[in-house]
């Protein structure tokens, strides 16, 4: 039987779907950027003291910013297994699946802004 008519458990799909994320964790710089501002921002919230409500808005901005980063990782090396010379569309795949990071990140910075600045100032 050929791989792809395989049918695995979920602990094993569970498996493959935890190596992916350790994938990211260790191989992408933009991900240790990611991390890096998880950790920060976790210490300012307790420092800050946030209410349970704000913390459920963080948690799901870092949720979506690094889900979306895996899923661009998982994009670009799509593409890098399709090509490896230039290609306009390769180019479009790679730039739209970065933006996407960036419009999450983007959001996810105005999100921690309007939480914590009102504590602040
Ligand atoms: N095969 C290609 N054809 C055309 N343009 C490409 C191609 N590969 C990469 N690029 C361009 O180079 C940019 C950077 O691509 P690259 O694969 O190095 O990603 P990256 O953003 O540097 O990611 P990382 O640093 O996480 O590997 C892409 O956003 C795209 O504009």
């Amino acid at each position: 039987m050929g791989y792809r008519e395989r049918k695995y458990s979920f602990k094993r799909s569970f498996g493959y779907a935890i190596t992916g994320v350790w994938y990211g964790l260790k191989k992408e710089r933009h991900m240790q950027f990611h991390i890096a501002a998880t950790i920060s921002v976790t210490i300012l919230g307790l420092l800050t003291r946030i209410t349970l409500a704000e913390w459920r808005t963080i948690w799901l901005s870092i949720g979506l910013v690094i889900s979306l980063e895996l899923v661009n990782t998982a994009i670009e090396k799509c593409v890098d297994l399709v090509t490896q010379e230039y290609h306009p569309i390769a180019k479009i795949a790679k730039d739209v699946a970065a933006g996407a990071v960036l419009v999450a990140a983007t959001v996810s910075v105005l999100v921690g802004g309007s939480i914590f600045l009102p504590y602040w100032f």
